[in-house]
């Protein structure tokens, strides 16, 4: 006998469906135009042709077990969909992009999806010219590799960091592929100590490991040699033809790691938006809301919370933020292609620019991310805290983005390094065509600039919004390379500004390649397309402008009446957005797979989906609990010389 709801009881009118169909009649495009436009028509079709295959796999299409199973479980059934993805990409010939968009779509990290690259700084790999070996040594315990993802109960090889030694010299890292288990068995080999870390915040369904190495002999054919290598007979060093070259494979890291903060920022956005037109609180007084019946007849309903402004202000901006990831992620690749003709033909002269500036922004736009989804999931009220939400194991398993690839405060030093030393160059009359160089030697030029708001209509215009930003982030980095040039301030005191600038740089490449995407190619776009994303931009600028408030006030370029204006302009840009904010996030094109949300799915059948998921609770599975006999029937029964039990089981005095 298992927990049932009862079959005839329907949710209370309007119905989820119903307001999400009138929230789409209302919307001033059409979504799917939007999402064509984004995404173009050739990923579209490639994601619905692999989304069939997975949702009518037996071992991919049900992710419901997510949500009751513990970690053993679910690292077992995360092994058999890596094994089920390897088969599924050779029955139906799936390219390197196909495989990409299958695993975004299936979304939970797996053991054998994750490669690893090992970051060693005591680990050694000492050449022997008469075995040709390297000899691999871990001489401490922190030395042990921690972390590295799927090693720790999955991985037959690894790629190890470990600092290169060879005659006598110590060359530093350098990578290392390794097989660490016998292939016939799966036991580590000789030498090597290797297992699991224990569990994490999330993510558990990787088997994250730990590893050392006790003088373990590997070929020289073993280390990756593509930059720097040694010469296997006399150990000599032969040092890369241009260090700098391993630098253009982070940025286009980092342009995905971009584009993954739009998916993020646009799923949870989607989960909170919808559920957000579905829920019904209260009544706002000097606005009811009025829903049309199939026969003409108007009828007040209770208010979606979607309508009141403290939502939209909370969470309008993150679909801002979502598509301004994914026009800036777009915008790096293009840059990142550039970078690498111009490499190829011996031309560095982009790549500082550009690696500087994907620091900043994985760093900004993982911080953004990491932030919105909680933000959604507090939208959501009590719901949102329910797994079924979507956004538990969401949450859990992107919160070390902030981490890896760069922990998000360090990786700002990079960042700032750049642009102070821009800043001094353009100081000292050496200005390139670079976007920082050039708006660095705007800022000189007119250092006491100041902002021309004076109506609230200037607060539309995209090209003094984007002046605004220019001048904010070169005033922080002229002070910061004033306190440590002229101040002889260390670097470690001036670490939160030094972090602030890369924020403010990033803030602004945002806010440009937006603006960029939205006005200056309208022409392309539908009349209906352009205007929305035209509003979105507009939001993007001004709700960072106001969050930020505190650096364009010290900067002097916007007065507190500006500002003031800035903050009521918010309120009337949430409301010209409030009809479309379902059509933006139906717009990001996320399938209900993906979701995997009773609160957020297309069709808004939110109630249903809650007590449809409720009843797969393994407490459900019997009317009476385990556990019942031996914990909570000798509790209730102690006391029962004061009550008695009806035939019908109901206690009286
Ligand atoms: C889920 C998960 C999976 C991972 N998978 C892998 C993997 O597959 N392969 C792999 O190699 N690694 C992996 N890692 C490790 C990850 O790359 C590192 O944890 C990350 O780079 C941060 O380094 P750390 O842990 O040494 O932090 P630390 O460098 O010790 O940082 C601790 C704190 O000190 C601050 N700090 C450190 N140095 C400075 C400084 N110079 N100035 C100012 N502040 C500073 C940091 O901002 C941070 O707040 C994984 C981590 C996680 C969480």
């Amino acid at each position: 006998m298992t927990v049932r709801f009862p079959k005839h009881l329907k949710p209370i009118e309007p119905q989820g469906k119903r307001l999400l169909q009138q929230e789409r009649q209302h919307a001033t495009f059409d979504a799917n135009d939007l999402m064509y436009h984004i995404y173009g028509k050739e990923y579209i079709e490639r994601r619905d042709r692999i989304l069939r295959i997975l949702e009518n796999d037996p071992t991919l299409g049900d992710k419901s077990h997510r949500y009751y199973n513990g970690r053993a479980i679910r690292f077992k059934k995360s092994l058999a969909a890596a094994k089920r993805f390897a088969e599924l990409q050779r029955i139906h010939h799936w390219n390197d992009e196909d495989f990409a968009v299958a695993e975004s779509l299936f979304d939970e990290a797996s053991a054998l999806g994750h490669g690893s690259n090992v970051r060693g700084l005591e680990t050694t790999a000492t050449y022997q010219p008469e075995t040709e070996t390297f000899v691999l040594n871990s001489p401490t315990l922190t030395s042990s590799k921690w972390w590295i993802g799927g090693l720790g109960a999955a991985a037959n090889h690894a790629i190890v960091m470990a600092r290169l030694i060879s005659l006598g010299n110590d060359y530093g890292p350098h990578p290392f592929i390794v097989q660490i288990r016998n292939l016939e068995n799966h036991e580590p080999l000789k030498g090597i100590t290797v297992g699991d870390i224990g569990p994490k915040f999330g993510f558990n369904t990787v088997d994250n490991g730990f590893i050392l190495f006790d003088h373990v002999h590997i070929p020289h054919i073993s280390m990756l040699a593509r930059y720097s290598r040694i010469d296997r007979k006399t150990g000599e060093y032969i040092t890369p033809p241009n260090s700098k070259l391993a630098y253009g494979t982070m940025v286009f890291v980092r342009a995905n790691i971009v584009l993954e903060s739009c998916l993020v920022l646009a799923r949870a956005a989607t989960v909170a938006i919808r559920y957000s037109a579905i829920r019904v609180q209260g009544s706002d007084t000097s606005n009811p809301k009025k829903l049309t019946d199939a026969d003409g007849t108007v009828k007040t309903i209770e208010t979606p919370v979607l309508d009141y402004t403290m939502q939209q202000y909370r969470l309008f901006p993150i679909i801002a933020q979502a598509y301004a990831c994914h026009f800036t992620g777009q915008q790096m690749h293009r840059m990142y292609n550039e970078n690498q003709e111009k490499m190829a033909q011996g031309d560095f002269s982009y790549l500082a620019d550009l690696h500087a500036s994907s620091s900043g922004l994985k760093s900004l736009t993982t911080t953004l991310a990491v932030s919105a989804i909680e933000e959604c999931r507090r939208a959501c009220g009590g719901h949102g805290y329910s797994l079924f939400s979507g956004l538990g194991h969401f949450y859990q398993d992107y919160l070390p983005k902030a981490t890896w690839e760069g922990d998000n405060y360090l990786l700002t030093q990079q960042t700032a390094r750049y642009l102070i030393k821009t800043m001094r160059s353009v100081r000292a009359g050496k200005i390139n065509s670079s976007f920082s160089a050039q708006y660095l030697a705007e800022y000189i030029s007119s250092p006491q600039a100041r902002c021309p708001f004076v109506h609230i209509d200037n607060l539309n215009n995209p090209e003094s919004l984007l002046n605004a930003f220019k001048f904010r982030s070169a005033f922080l980095i002229d002070k910061v390379v004033y306190a440590l040039d002229t101040e002889k301030m260390s670097w470690n005191d001036m670490l939160i500004e030094i972090y602030r600038i890369s924020r403010a740089h990033c803030q602004l490449l945002l806010v440009s390649n937006f603006i960029l995407a939205a006005f200056d190619k309208s022409d392309s776009l539908k009349p209906g397309i352009a205007h929305a994303l035209q509003q979105v931009a507009i939001l993007f600028c001004i709700s960072t402008l106001e969050q930020e408030s505190a650096d364009f006030l010290t900067c002097g370029y916007l007065s507190p009446e500006q500002v003031l204006m800035i903050k009521r302009h918010l309120v009337c840009i949430l409301k010209s957005i409030r009809p479309n904010a379902v059509a933006l996030v139906d717009a990001f094109g996320l399938p209900d797979y993906m979701l995997n949300s009773a609160l957020g799915e297309n069709d808004g059948y939110v109630y249903e989906k809650m007590t449809a998921m409720a009843e797969l609770e393994p407490l459900n599975q019997a009317k009476v609990v385990d556990g019942y006999e031996d914990f909570i029937r000798p509790l209730i029964h102690n006391g029962k010389h004061n009550w008695r039990i009806g035939k019908d089981g109901v206690a009286r005095l």
